[in-house]
């Protein structure tokens, strides 16, 4: 069908196109706009999926919202991009290592399974593993992010449990067309456990990693059938600092109920302050504390907002301050936690615990 002919349809179809000659002008002109419009389209799509990054002006109305790029910290990142898992088997741990398409990169060994780095895509490492750490096995491994499991601290059960010190199993990996590579490990009772705590439970425990965020996510069952399960638990989060003088912790803290554990006995009270700075050995549980804990660090010119979306409801801070031989001024330990008071899981049900970290800029201080 001709030109003409399809303006006269669509000028008897549709009278509010106006004259047949308005519609021909219209279409003649409008035609190096249309095209325009056709090659910003194009140009959009190879930049959301393709992965070529074409400038927006090139782009015009399209996909200017399409990618991740949000300034800041956040990176341009092709919508098609693929995230990746690699299980490495090289040292005498195994370990998993996930990429995000963004550049980010995180570590986590099956061996207690702990996260021992997460680097954004800048390279900024989040985590502190310590310097008198052991990495063949022997013991757990001093510093990235173990688990305390059954037990938080000194009682019972060995300090810290046993869950830090056992080769948890790859249950799940995240494929190729995960846009957040993640792992799920796995632990379930077996003649070591019971011989140390004599229950019948699995843990399930994920990392997910994100373009400048990583969370976990715990999932405790209870596998008796007719007992309850009793135990605390916690994150042993190390964090990675510039200097513990650059650093102030900020949450809701004033008026929170502190147990000081550096005392002995421990001393229990309330603290006074929004925010705190380490100056002295630390050992301080903050009972119940809502919200997340910033740590804001001047040296390295970022924040880290750690929270708690489920399940562990207090924090712990502990600073080993002076120590030269962990290098205390490398890191702070900021744990997220169930300690305070015991959880209790009925037979055959569950618990779930988890926890995020976001990677933020410092803001501008204001001249
Ligand atoms: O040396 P560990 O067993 O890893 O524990 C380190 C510290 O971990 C903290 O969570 C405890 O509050 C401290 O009391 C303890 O000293």
């Amino acid at each position: 069908m001709k030109n003409g002919k399809i303006v006269a349809k669509i000028v008897r179809w549709c009278p509010c196109a106006g004259t047949v000659e308005d519609l021909k002008t219209i279409m003649t002109r409008g035609t190096p706009l249309i095209l325009l419009l056709a090659m910003q389209l194009i140009a959009s799509a190879f930049h959301s999926c393709v992965g070529f990054q074409i400038p927006s002006f090139l782009r015009g109305p399209f996909g200017k919202k399409g990618s991740d790029y949000v300034g800041g910290r956040r990176r341009w990142v092709p919508k098609a991009a693929l995230s990746s898992v690699e299980v490495l088997d090289d040292q005498a741990l195994k370990r998993v290592l996930l990429k995000h398409p963004s550049g980010s990169e995180a570590t986590v060994y099956p061996f207690g399974a702990t996260l021992t780095s997460f680097r954004t895509f800048d390279g900024e490492e989040v985590i502190a593993v310590r310097k008198d750490a052991k990495m063949d096995g022997s013991k757990a491994i001093s510093g990235g992010i173990p688990h305390c499991f059954p037990q938080f601290g000194p009682g019972e059960l060995p300090q810290h449990g046993f869950a830090r010190n056992m080769e948890w199993r790859i249950k799940e990996l995240s494929d190729e067309f995960t846009r957040n590579a993640y792992v799920t490990l796995e632990l379930t009772d077996n003649d070591e456990t019971r011989k140390i705590w004599d229950k019948s439970f699995s843990l399930e425990y994920t990392v997910t990693l994100r373009d400048v965020a990583l969370s976990t996510d715990l999932r405790v069952r209870n596998l008796d059938h007719t007992a309850h399960m009793e135990f605390t638990a916690a994150l042993h989060s190390y964090w990675n600092v510039s200097s513990l003088a650059n650093v102030e912790v900020v949450g809701a803290f004033k008026g929170a109920r502190v147990i000081d554990r550096q005392q002995s006995p421990h001393v229990e009270g309330t603290e006074d302050e929004y925010v705190l700075r380490i100056t002295e050995p630390t050992d301080k549980m903050y009972c119940n504390l809502p919200g997340e804990v910033v740590i804001k660090d001047t040296g390295y010119n970022r924040m880290l907002s750690v929270k708690s979306p489920t399940g562990f409801e207090d924090v712990v801070l502990w600073s080993p301050y002076g120590d030269e031989s962990m290098g205390f001024d490398d890191f702070l330990c900021v744990e997220n936690a169930a300690a305070s008071s015991k959880v209790t899981v009925p037979p055959l049900d569950e618990w779930r615990a988890s926890m995020r970290v976001d990677v933020r800029t410092l803001p501008r201080a204001r001249s």
